[in-house]
C-alpha cells in the first residue's frame, strides 16, 4: 500500500532542513544571475576573456551549491535521526516555502540534488524527492519591475519607431555606429516577412525583457503576432571592427533560430528571474525542440537534466521497443546503444581499451567534462552524464546485454528485473558521417556528398578556431544533425590546438629513410603530422575530389601552425551562428571587384 502524507506537520527539524535547502538553491540562484548580470557588462567592455572564464566557471555553480548543501545538513544532523516520517515532513515543508517562490521548478530539482547526495540509492523514495513537478509554473509573475517580456504595437506606433524602441530599451552603454540605419535594415526584412498580411487587432511585437549573451554577441529574441499567427525573430547585436554596436541581421527561419539554440553550442547567459516564462516564451517559438534542451541552452543543464530523464522514463512507458547497439563501426572506447524509438544515443565507457588506446577511465572522462565546459561553437555535441540509471531488463536485447556485461562490467549490473548503469552518457543521435557517405553514393547523390565534406571541414575549422584539436579526424567520428550539420562526438583524443605541435614530415636523409614503414624521425607524444590525414581521409576517389577543393588547408602543417600561433596571439574568433549570406554587410564575393 502506498503511504500516507502525514496529516500533521510536527517535526521541526523538518522544517528546519527544508529551510536549509531552500537557503542553499537561493544562494545559488542569486549567484547563478549575477553571472548573467555581469555578462551585460563584459560584452559592454567587449571583455571577451573575462566573460568566457564567468562562462565556464558557472557551469560548477550548481554543483558546489549542492556539495555545500549537503555538508551543512550533515553538520547539523545525525542522519541516522532523520526518520523516513521526517523525510515526508520536509518535502511537504519545501512546497509550502515555494508557494509564490519565483524558480520553484528549479529548487525543486535542486532539493532532489541534496536528498540524493544524503540518502543512498537503494533508499531513494519516491515520497522524498519530486519525481513529478509539485508547483506550478504557470503564470508565474517577476516581482521586480522588469516583466519576462515586453510588448509592442506597431501599428500603432510604427513600425520603426517600435524596432528602434525595442533596441533602445536594453540600455546598452555602448555607441550604436549608425542604429538608424540599423533599424531600417530590419524593418525592410520584416516587412518582407508580414508581407501584405492584414494587419489584425492583436497585431503586436513580444520581446523578451533581457538580452542572451554568447560569445561575442548578444541577442533579442522576440515574435511577431497576426492573428493567430505567430512569427519568431532574433536579432544578433555584434561589435564592427571600430568597436561600436550594429544589428547584424534578423533571423526569422524557424530552422535557423533552432539552430541558434542547438545543442551543439554554448549556454546562452541571461538575467532570468523567472526562468519558465522565458521557457514557455521560447517553446512558443520552438515547439519541437524538448523543454529540457531549452532549459539547457539557458545553462540551467540539471534542470535540463532532470526534464530530460522525465521526458526518457515517459517514453519508456509509451515506447515497446528494445535497445539495440547504435549503428556505424563500433567504438573502441564506448559502447554506443540506442532505442529507435528515441533521438539519443547512450554512451558507456568500456572496462579496458584495446591498443593502440592508451587512455584511461579518468581520461575519458575529463575529456567529456572538457567539451562540456568549453565554447562547442556549434560543432560538439553536448553530452548528459548520469549515474545509476535503471532500465527495464525487458528493453534490453540479449546480444547488446551480453556485449555490456563482457566489455564494461564494472558498469553494467543485472538487479531483478532492471539493468543499472553505473555511469552514462547520453547524447543527441545523429547519423555518422561514414554512413551519410555511403547513403549518399548509393543514391549517386554527389551534392550530398560536397555538402557532406564542406561541412566535415568547416566544423574541423571551427573547433580550431575554438582551440580544440578533434585528435580522430576519421569520418565515422562525427555525425550529421537533422539540420545537415556536421558535429564532433568522439571526444577522447580531443586536445587543446595550443597543446599539440603541428610539424612537417623531415624530408628523408637517404633511400633507407624512403623506404622505412615506420618514421625514421623521432615523434614526441603531442607531434601531429597533417600531411599524414590525406592517409585515412582521401582513400574514397569522390570524397578526396570534394575535400581538396575545399579544404585542401588541414593537410598543410602551416594551416594549423597560423591557427595556432592566432590562438597563442589572445586572438579570440567570431563564431557566426547562422549563414554569412544573412548579414546585412554581407557583400558577395565579385571577380570584378576583387581586380579593382
Ligand atoms: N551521437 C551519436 N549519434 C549516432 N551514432 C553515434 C553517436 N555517437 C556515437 N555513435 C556511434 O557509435 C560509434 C562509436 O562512438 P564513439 O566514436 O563515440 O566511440 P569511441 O569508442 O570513442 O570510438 P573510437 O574507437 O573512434 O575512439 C560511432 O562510430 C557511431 O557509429
Amino acid at each position: 500500500m502506498r503511504y500516507a502524507f502525514p496529516k500533521l506537520l510536527k517535526s521541526q527539524i523538518a522544517y528546519d532542513i527544508a529551510r536549509t535547502i531552500l537557503d542553499g538553491f537561493d544562494k545559488h540562484y542569486r549567484l547563478f544571475r549575477a553571472a548573467t548580470h555581469d555578462a551585460k557588462r563584459y560584452f559592454e567592455q567587449g571583455d571577451w576573456k573575462t566573460a568566457q572564464t564567468a562562462a565556464r566557471e558557472r557551469i560548477s555553480y550548481y554543483d558546489r551549491r549542492v556539495a555545500e548543501c549537503v555538508q551543512t545538513l550533515e553538520d547539523e544532523y545525525d542522519q541516522a535521526e532523520i526518520s523516513d516520517e521526517v523525510w515526508r515532513e520536509v518535502k511537504l515543508h519545501y512546497i509550502g516555502l515555494l508557494i509564490d517562490h519565483k524558480q520553484p521548478e528549479l529548487a525543486e530539482t535542486f532539493f532532489n540534488s541534496v536528498c540524493c547526495n544524503i540518502l543512498h540509492r537503494t533508499y531513494f523514495h519516491n515520497d522524498f524527492i519530486f519525481v513529478r513537478p509539485a508547483v506550478s509554473t504557470e503564470y508565474i509573475e517577476p516581482e521586480e519591475a522588469k516583466p519576462t517580456y515586453r510588448v509592442y504595437y506597431p501599428a500603432t506606433d510604427g513600425l520603426r519607431f517600435t524596432l528602434k524602441r525595442i533596441v533602445t530599451n536594453f540600455q546598452l552603454s555602448t555607441p550604436f555606429a549608425d542604429l538608424d540605419r540599423d533599424v531600417g535594415l530590419v524593418e525592410d526584412r520584416m516587412r518582407a516577412m508580414f508581407g501584405n498580411d492584414l494587419l489584425e487587432p492583436n497585431h503586436q511585437i513580444q520581446v523578451l525583457a533581457n538580452l542572451f549573451y554568447r560569445n561575442k554577441g548578444a541577442y533579442i529574441v522576440g515574435k511577431g503576432i497576426n492573428g493567430n499567427r505567430i512569427y519568431p525573430f532574433v536579432v544578433p547585436i555584434l561589435y564592427n571592427r571600430k568597436g561600436q554596436l550594429v544589428l547584424d541581421t534578423v533571423l526569422f527561419d524557424p530552422t535557423l533560430i533552432t539552430v541558434l539554440f542547438s545543442f551543439t553550442r554554448a549556454y546562452f547567459l541571461v538575467d532570468m528571474e523567472v526562468p519558465s516564462g522565458y521557457v514557455h516564451f521560447l517553446r512558443t517559438l520552438m515547439p519541437y525542440k524538448p523543454r529540457s534542451e531549452i532549459y539547457t541552452i539557458l545553462g540551467l543543464q540539471k534542470q535540463g537534466k532532470g526534464a530530460f530523464y522525465r521526458d526518457f522514463l515517459h517514453h519508456l512507458h509509451h515506447s515497446s521497443d528494445c535497445f539495440e547497439s547504435a549503428p556505424g563501426i563500433r567504438g573502441l572506447v564506448m559502447v554506443v546503444f540506442a532505442l529507435p524509438s528515441f533521438p539519443y544515443v547512450f554512451k558507456v565507457i568500456k572496462d579496458h581499451f584495446p591498443p593502440p588506446k592508451e587512455t584511461t577511465r579518468a581520461l575519458v572522462k575529463e575529456k567529456y567534462l572538457l567539451v562540456k565546459n568549453h565554447d562547442r561553437v556549434g560543432r560538439m555535441a553536448d553530452t548528459l552524464e548520469y549515474s545509476n540509471v535503471a532500465f527495464p531488463r525487458l528493453r534490453f536485447s540479449e546480444e547488446l546485454l551480453a556485449e555490456l556485461k563482457s566489455v564494461a562490467p564494472s558498469i553494467v549490473e543485472e538487479e531483478d528485473d532492471q539493468i543499472i548503469i553505473r555511469h552514462v552518457y547520453i547524447e543527441r543521435r545523429m547519423t555518422p558521417l561514414n554512413i551519410w557517405i555511403s547513403e549518399a553514393e548509393k543514391r549517386g547523390d554527389h551534392a550530398a556528398i560536397e555538402h557532406a565534406i564542406i561541412e566535415y571541414g568547416n566544423a574541423i575549422k571551427d573547433m580550431v578556431g575554438v582551440n580544440i584539436f578533434p585528435g580522430d579526424m576519421l569520418y565515422k567520428n562525427f555525425g550529421v544533425t537533422k539540420h545537415g550539420r556536421v558535429v564532433f562526438y568522439d571526444y577522447d583524443e580531443i586536445e587543446y590546438i595550443t597543446d599539440c605541435n603541428f610539424r612537417a614530415i623531415p624530408a628523408p636523409r637517404n633511400e633507407e629513410d624512403e623506404m622505412a614503414s615506420e618514421p625514421w624521425y623521432p615523434v614526441a607524444k603531442n607531434d601531429v603530422f597533417p600531411e599524414q590525414f590525406g592517409t585515412f581521409l582521401l582513400g574514397n576517389l569522390e570524397v578526396r575530389k570534394y575535400f581538396l577543393k575545399h579544404h585542401a588547408d588541414l593537410l598543410a602543417p602551416d594551416y594549423w601552425q597560423r591557427a595556432k600561433q592566432r590562438i597563442l596571439d589572445g586572438h579570440i574568433e567570431d563564431v557566426f551562428p547562422y549563414p554569412q549570406e544573412l548579414r546585412f554587410s554581407y557583400k558577395p564575393f565579385s571577380p570584378t571587384a576583387q581586380a579593382a
